[in-house]
Protein backbone atom coordinates (compact mmCIF):
# COMPACT_ATOMS: atom_id res chain seq x y z
CA UNK A 1 0.00 0.00 0.00
CA UNK A 2 1.40 3.34 -1.07
CA UNK A 3 -0.56 5.81 1.10
CA UNK A 4 -2.58 4.10 4.03
CA UNK A 5 -4.93 6.22 6.74
CA UNK A 6 -6.76 4.82 9.42
CA UNK A 7 -9.35 7.02 11.61
CA UNK A 8 -7.77 10.23 10.44
CA UNK A 9 -8.85 13.21 11.90
CA UNK A 10 -8.56 16.62 11.84
CA UNK A 11 -10.33 19.11 14.03
CA UNK A 12 -9.98 22.99 13.70
CA UNK A 13 -11.28 24.47 16.58
CA UNK A 14 -15.37 23.66 16.30
CA UNK A 15 -14.79 22.58 12.87
CA UNK A 16 -14.16 18.36 11.78
CA UNK A 17 -12.43 19.42 8.72
CA UNK A 18 -11.77 15.45 8.13
CA UNK A 19 -13.44 12.61 10.08
CA UNK A 20 -12.37 9.09 10.66
CA UNK A 21 -10.36 8.90 7.07
CA UNK A 22 -9.69 4.89 6.13
CA UNK A 23 -8.09 5.64 2.92
CA UNK A 24 -6.07 3.39 0.97
CA UNK A 25 -4.10 3.57 -2.49
CA UNK A 26 -2.03 0.91 -3.83
CA UNK A 27 0.99 1.14 -5.97
CA UNK A 28 0.59 2.51 -9.21
CA UNK A 29 -3.41 4.14 -8.65
CA UNK A 30 -4.58 6.81 -9.76
CA UNK A 31 -6.52 7.58 -7.01
CA UNK A 32 -8.90 10.90 -6.89
CA UNK A 33 -10.33 12.95 -3.61
CA UNK A 34 -13.29 14.18 -4.88
CA UNK A 35 -16.08 16.54 -3.18
CA UNK A 36 -17.00 20.52 -2.95
CA UNK A 37 -14.90 23.35 -1.59
CA UNK A 38 -14.61 22.73 2.14
CA UNK A 39 -15.06 19.14 2.48
CA UNK A 40 -11.92 18.27 3.38
CA UNK A 41 -9.53 17.45 0.68
CA UNK A 42 -6.93 19.97 1.42
CA UNK A 43 -6.31 19.14 4.70
CA UNK A 44 -5.99 15.19 4.04
CA UNK A 45 -3.14 15.91 1.17
CA UNK A 46 -1.56 18.67 4.14
CA UNK A 47 -1.75 15.57 6.73
CA UNK A 48 -0.42 13.07 4.32
CA UNK A 49 2.75 15.72 3.78
CA UNK A 50 3.33 16.51 7.22
CA UNK A 51 2.51 19.45 6.50
CA UNK A 52 -0.35 19.50 9.13
CA UNK A 53 -0.85 17.16 12.24
CA UNK A 54 -3.96 14.98 12.29
CA UNK A 55 -5.72 15.31 15.43
CA UNK A 56 -6.21 11.38 15.90
CA UNK A 57 -5.72 8.50 13.92
CA UNK A 58 -2.82 8.14 11.80
CA UNK A 59 -0.98 7.84 7.97
CA UNK A 60 1.62 6.23 6.70
CA UNK A 61 2.93 6.92 3.28
CA UNK A 62 5.29 4.42 1.21
CA UNK A 63 6.14 3.08 4.78
CA UNK A 64 6.82 6.34 6.85
CA UNK A 65 4.94 8.17 9.11
CA UNK A 66 4.12 11.83 8.07
CA UNK A 67 4.48 13.00 11.69
CA UNK A 68 7.36 11.60 12.61
CA UNK A 69 9.67 11.21 9.65
CA UNK A 70 8.02 14.02 7.64
CA UNK A 71 11.67 14.55 5.69
CA UNK A 72 11.87 11.04 4.55
CA UNK A 73 8.14 11.53 2.83
CA UNK A 74 8.62 14.64 1.44
CA UNK A 75 11.55 13.50 0.00
CA UNK A 76 9.84 10.85 -2.00
CA UNK A 77 6.33 12.58 -2.35
CA UNK A 78 6.40 15.06 -5.25
CA UNK A 79 3.35 17.61 -4.41
CA UNK A 80 1.91 20.35 -6.08
CA UNK A 81 -0.25 22.82 -4.12
CA UNK A 82 -3.72 24.60 -5.42
CA UNK A 83 -1.50 27.63 -6.01
CA UNK A 84 1.83 26.96 -7.12
CA UNK A 85 4.16 29.99 -6.03
CA UNK A 86 6.85 30.08 -8.15
CA UNK A 87 9.39 33.47 -8.48
CA UNK A 88 7.87 35.77 -11.32
CA UNK A 89 10.94 37.76 -11.86
CA UNK A 90 13.08 34.66 -12.88
CA UNK A 91 12.33 32.79 -15.74
CA UNK A 92 11.31 28.38 -16.03
CA UNK A 93 14.46 27.58 -16.08
CA UNK A 94 15.58 29.68 -13.24
CA UNK A 95 12.81 28.44 -10.97
CA UNK A 96 13.32 25.25 -11.42
CA UNK A 97 17.36 25.88 -10.87
CA UNK A 98 15.85 26.76 -7.40
CA UNK A 99 14.36 23.85 -6.86
CA UNK A 100 17.33 21.55 -7.32
CA UNK A 101 19.48 23.26 -5.33
CA UNK A 102 16.88 22.98 -2.06
CA UNK A 103 17.37 19.31 -3.18
CA UNK A 104 20.71 19.51 -3.40
CA UNK A 105 21.59 18.03 -6.62
CA UNK A 106 24.87 18.70 -8.19
CA UNK A 107 24.58 21.31 -11.05
CA UNK A 108 25.32 18.66 -13.91
CA UNK A 109 22.18 16.52 -12.74
CA UNK A 110 20.42 19.32 -11.94
CA UNK A 111 20.50 20.77 -15.40
CA UNK A 112 20.14 17.14 -16.82
CA UNK A 113 17.18 16.82 -15.26
CA UNK A 114 15.59 20.07 -15.85
CA UNK A 115 15.97 19.70 -19.17
CA UNK A 116 14.05 16.59 -19.29
CA UNK A 117 11.15 18.16 -17.34
CA UNK A 118 10.93 20.86 -18.96
CA UNK A 119 10.68 19.24 -22.37
CA UNK A 120 8.36 16.43 -20.75
CA UNK A 121 6.04 19.75 -20.19
CA UNK A 122 6.31 21.25 -23.34
CA UNK A 123 7.94 23.88 -21.43
CA UNK A 124 11.52 24.05 -23.25
CA UNK A 125 10.83 26.37 -25.45
CA UNK A 126 9.97 29.17 -23.15
CA UNK A 127 12.79 28.14 -20.20
CA UNK A 128 14.04 31.24 -20.71
CA UNK A 129 11.11 33.39 -20.10
CA UNK A 130 9.91 34.67 -16.43
CA UNK A 131 7.11 33.03 -14.92
CA UNK A 132 5.23 36.36 -13.98
CA UNK A 133 4.14 35.61 -17.74
CA UNK A 134 3.01 32.35 -18.29
CA UNK A 135 -0.61 31.63 -18.53
CA UNK A 136 -2.35 29.76 -15.63
CA UNK A 137 -1.68 26.45 -17.77
CA UNK A 138 1.75 26.95 -18.82
CA UNK A 139 2.15 27.86 -14.60
CA UNK A 140 0.76 24.31 -14.03
CA UNK A 141 2.91 22.66 -16.21
CA UNK A 142 5.68 23.74 -14.94
CA UNK A 143 4.74 22.98 -11.52
CA UNK A 144 4.26 19.38 -12.77
CA UNK A 145 7.78 20.12 -13.93
CA UNK A 146 9.11 21.04 -10.81
CA UNK A 147 7.16 17.20 -9.10
CA UNK A 148 8.74 15.62 -11.08
CA UNK A 149 12.47 16.97 -10.86
CA UNK A 150 12.41 14.66 -7.27
CA UNK A 151 11.45 11.53 -9.15
CA UNK A 152 8.95 10.84 -7.24
CA UNK A 153 7.40 7.52 -6.47
CA UNK A 154 4.19 9.31 -5.50
CA UNK A 155 2.97 12.27 -6.83
CA UNK A 156 -0.28 14.47 -4.96
CA UNK A 157 -1.97 17.27 -6.74
CA UNK A 158 -4.22 19.35 -5.52
CA UNK A 159 -6.75 20.72 -7.97
CA UNK A 160 -4.43 20.50 -10.53
CA UNK A 161 -6.77 21.01 -13.44
CA UNK A 162 -8.38 24.63 -11.71
CA UNK A 163 -8.60 27.56 -13.89
CA UNK A 164 -7.66 25.85 -17.14
CA UNK A 165 -9.62 26.34 -20.32
CA UNK A 166 -11.14 23.16 -21.06
CA UNK A 167 -8.20 22.70 -24.26
CA UNK A 168 -5.68 22.77 -21.09
CA UNK A 169 -7.37 21.18 -18.80
CA UNK A 170 -7.83 17.93 -21.14
CA UNK A 171 -3.61 18.51 -21.90
CA UNK A 172 -3.04 18.29 -18.27
CA UNK A 173 -4.71 15.08 -17.72
CA UNK A 174 -3.38 13.56 -20.32
CA UNK A 175 0.26 14.44 -18.71
CA UNK A 176 -1.50 12.64 -15.39
CA UNK A 177 -2.00 9.44 -17.77
CA UNK A 178 1.29 9.63 -18.65
CA UNK A 179 2.92 9.54 -15.20
CA UNK A 180 0.72 6.55 -14.45
CA UNK A 181 1.78 4.91 -17.16
CA UNK A 182 5.67 5.34 -15.64
CA UNK A 183 4.59 3.49 -12.48
CA UNK A 184 4.07 6.98 -10.59
CA UNK A 185 1.21 6.56 -7.85
CA UNK A 186 -1.27 9.64 -8.44
CA UNK A 187 -3.35 10.70 -5.53
CA UNK A 188 -5.06 14.29 -6.52
CA UNK A 189 -7.81 16.31 -5.62
CA UNK A 190 -10.75 18.15 -7.03
CA UNK A 191 -14.23 19.54 -6.89
CA UNK A 192 -14.58 19.13 -10.61
CA UNK A 193 -15.93 15.56 -10.82
CA UNK A 194 -16.55 15.40 -13.98
CA UNK A 195 -13.41 16.47 -15.75
CA UNK A 196 -11.02 14.13 -13.28
CA UNK A 197 -13.39 11.13 -13.53
CA UNK A 198 -11.92 10.37 -16.57
CA UNK A 199 -7.83 9.29 -15.51
CA UNK A 200 -9.09 8.24 -11.99
CA UNK A 201 -8.65 4.33 -11.26
CA UNK A 202 -10.86 4.79 -8.20
CA UNK A 203 -12.08 8.18 -6.62
CA UNK A 204 -13.41 8.63 -2.81
CA UNK A 205 -15.90 11.22 -2.80
CA UNK A 206 -15.93 13.66 0.20
CA UNK A 207 -18.60 15.27 1.85
CA UNK A 208 -17.80 17.67 5.73
CA UNK A 209 -14.68 16.04 5.97
CA UNK A 210 -16.35 12.17 5.65
CA UNK A 211 -15.34 10.03 2.60
CA UNK A 212 -19.11 8.87 2.08
CA UNK A 213 -18.34 7.02 -1.26
CA UNK A 214 -15.11 4.45 -2.76
CA UNK A 215 -14.56 2.79 -5.40
CA UNK A 216 -14.65 2.73 -9.11
CA UNK A 217 -17.34 5.30 -11.14
CA UNK A 218 -18.72 2.06 -12.19
CA UNK A 219 -18.96 0.67 -8.89
CA UNK A 220 -20.41 3.69 -7.49
CA UNK A 221 -23.05 3.89 -10.23
CA UNK A 222 -24.42 0.40 -10.02
CA UNK A 223 -24.46 1.41 -5.93
CA UNK A 224 -25.84 4.31 -6.01
CA UNK A 225 -27.56 4.83 -9.16
CA UNK A 226 -28.51 1.16 -9.91
CA UNK A 227 -26.16 0.59 -12.90
CA UNK A 228 -22.75 0.99 -14.09
CA UNK A 229 -23.57 2.03 -17.72
CA UNK A 230 -25.08 4.37 -19.55
CA UNK A 231 -26.06 4.28 -23.19
CA UNK A 232 -27.12 6.92 -25.42
CA UNK A 233 -29.49 6.63 -28.19
CA UNK A 234 -30.65 8.24 -31.21
CA UNK A 235 -33.46 6.94 -32.95
CA UNK A 236 -37.15 7.10 -33.95
CA UNK A 237 -39.22 8.93 -31.03
CA UNK A 238 -41.41 6.78 -28.70
CA UNK A 239 -39.10 3.86 -27.98
CA UNK A 240 -39.34 4.56 -24.33
CA UNK A 241 -41.39 1.83 -23.17
CA UNK A 242 -40.34 -0.91 -25.20
CA UNK A 243 -36.49 0.04 -23.91
CA UNK A 244 -37.45 -0.25 -20.66
CA UNK A 245 -38.88 -3.63 -21.25
CA UNK A 246 -35.02 -5.14 -22.12
CA UNK A 247 -33.32 -7.22 -19.83
CA UNK A 248 -30.71 -5.15 -17.46
CA UNK A 249 -32.37 -1.52 -18.24
CA UNK A 250 -32.74 0.57 -14.87
CA UNK A 251 -34.09 3.83 -15.89
CA UNK A 252 -34.80 5.32 -19.29
CA UNK A 253 -34.86 8.59 -20.74
CA UNK A 254 -36.44 10.07 -23.33
CA UNK A 255 -36.43 13.89 -25.30
CA UNK A 256 -37.71 13.61 -28.85
CA UNK A 257 -35.43 10.86 -29.94
CA UNK A 258 -33.19 11.11 -27.98
CA UNK A 259 -32.35 8.68 -25.01
CA UNK A 260 -30.41 8.26 -22.11
CA UNK A 261 -30.62 3.84 -21.01
CA UNK A 262 -28.82 3.40 -17.71
CA UNK A 263 -28.27 0.04 -17.87
CA UNK A 264 -26.79 -2.90 -15.67
CA UNK A 265 -24.76 -3.85 -18.07
CA UNK A 266 -23.33 -2.72 -22.12
CA UNK A 267 -26.28 -3.22 -23.84
CA UNK A 268 -25.54 -1.62 -27.15
CA UNK A 269 -26.44 -4.53 -29.57
CA UNK A 270 -30.12 -4.93 -27.84
CA UNK A 271 -30.61 -0.91 -28.02
CA UNK A 272 -29.47 -1.53 -31.64
CA UNK A 273 -31.38 -4.27 -32.73
CA UNK A 274 -34.54 -2.64 -31.18
CA UNK A 275 -33.96 0.70 -32.88
CA UNK A 276 -33.18 -1.14 -36.14
CA UNK A 277 -36.43 -2.96 -36.15
CA UNK A 278 -38.80 -0.14 -34.89
CA UNK A 279 -37.77 2.76 -37.14
CA UNK A 280 -34.10 3.91 -37.79
CA UNK A 281 -30.88 4.24 -35.46
CA UNK A 282 -29.29 7.38 -35.64
CA UNK A 283 -26.28 7.48 -33.26
CA UNK A 284 -25.51 5.20 -30.39
CA UNK A 285 -22.48 5.40 -27.92
CA UNK A 286 -21.29 4.16 -24.20
CA UNK A 287 -20.80 7.27 -21.91
CA UNK A 288 -19.16 6.54 -18.39
CA UNK A 289 -22.05 7.68 -15.67
CA UNK A 290 -21.18 11.06 -14.56
CA UNK A 291 -19.92 11.03 -10.70
CA UNK A 292 -21.74 14.68 -10.44
CA UNK A 293 -24.92 12.74 -11.06
CA UNK A 294 -23.99 9.77 -8.38
CA UNK A 295 -23.27 12.53 -6.05
CA UNK A 296 -26.15 14.42 -6.41
CA UNK A 297 -28.52 11.29 -6.14
CA UNK A 298 -26.51 9.87 -3.12
CA UNK A 299 -27.10 13.58 -1.75
CA UNK A 300 -30.48 13.22 -2.26
CA UNK A 301 -31.19 9.51 -1.12
CA UNK A 302 -29.36 10.66 2.36
CA UNK A 303 -31.47 13.33 2.90
CA UNK A 304 -34.77 11.45 2.19
CA UNK A 305 -33.58 8.66 4.29
CA UNK A 306 -33.37 11.39 7.08
N1 LIG B 1 -6.17 26.28 8.95
C1 LIG B 1 -7.48 26.15 9.16
N2 LIG B 1 -8.07 26.69 10.24
C2 LIG B 1 -9.39 26.54 10.45
N3 LIG B 1 -10.23 25.86 9.65
C3 LIG B 1 -9.72 25.29 8.55
C4 LIG B 1 -8.31 25.40 8.24
N4 LIG B 1 -8.09 24.73 7.10
C5 LIG B 1 -9.27 24.23 6.70
N5 LIG B 1 -10.25 24.57 7.57
C6 LIG B 1 -11.66 24.17 7.47
O1 LIG B 1 -11.71 22.77 7.31
C7 LIG B 1 -12.70 22.40 6.36
C8 LIG B 1 -12.08 21.59 5.24
O2 LIG B 1 -11.24 22.43 4.45
P1 LIG B 1 -10.32 21.90 3.27
O3 LIG B 1 -9.53 23.07 2.77
O4 LIG B 1 -9.59 20.71 3.68
O5 LIG B 1 -11.41 21.51 2.20
P2 LIG B 1 -11.24 21.23 0.66
O6 LIG B 1 -12.14 20.12 0.36
O7 LIG B 1 -9.82 21.08 0.32
O8 LIG B 1 -11.79 22.53 0.00
P3 LIG B 1 -11.10 23.50 -1.06
O9 LIG B 1 -11.34 22.87 -2.36
O10 LIG B 1 -11.86 24.77 -0.86
O11 LIG B 1 -9.66 23.60 -0.68
C9 LIG B 1 -13.36 23.70 5.90
O12 LIG B 1 -14.51 23.88 6.68
C10 LIG B 1 -12.32 24.74 6.22
O13 LIG B 1 -12.93 25.96 6.49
Amino acid sequence: MVIATRGLTKVYGRVVAVDGLDLEVQEGEVFGLLGPNGSGKTTTILMLLGLTEPTRGEARVLGFDPVREPLKVKARVGYLPDSVGFYGELTAWENLRYTTRLLGLEAKEAEARIEEVLRRMGLWEVKDRRVAAFSRGMRQRLGLAEVLLKRPKVAILDEPTLGLDPEAAREFLDLIRQLKAEGITLLLSSHLLHQVQEVCDRVGLFHKGRMVLVGTVEELARRVLGGGYEVHLEATPGLGEALRALPGVIRVEEEGGRYRILAEEDLRPQVARLAVERGSLLGLALRRPSLDEIYARYFQEVAHAA
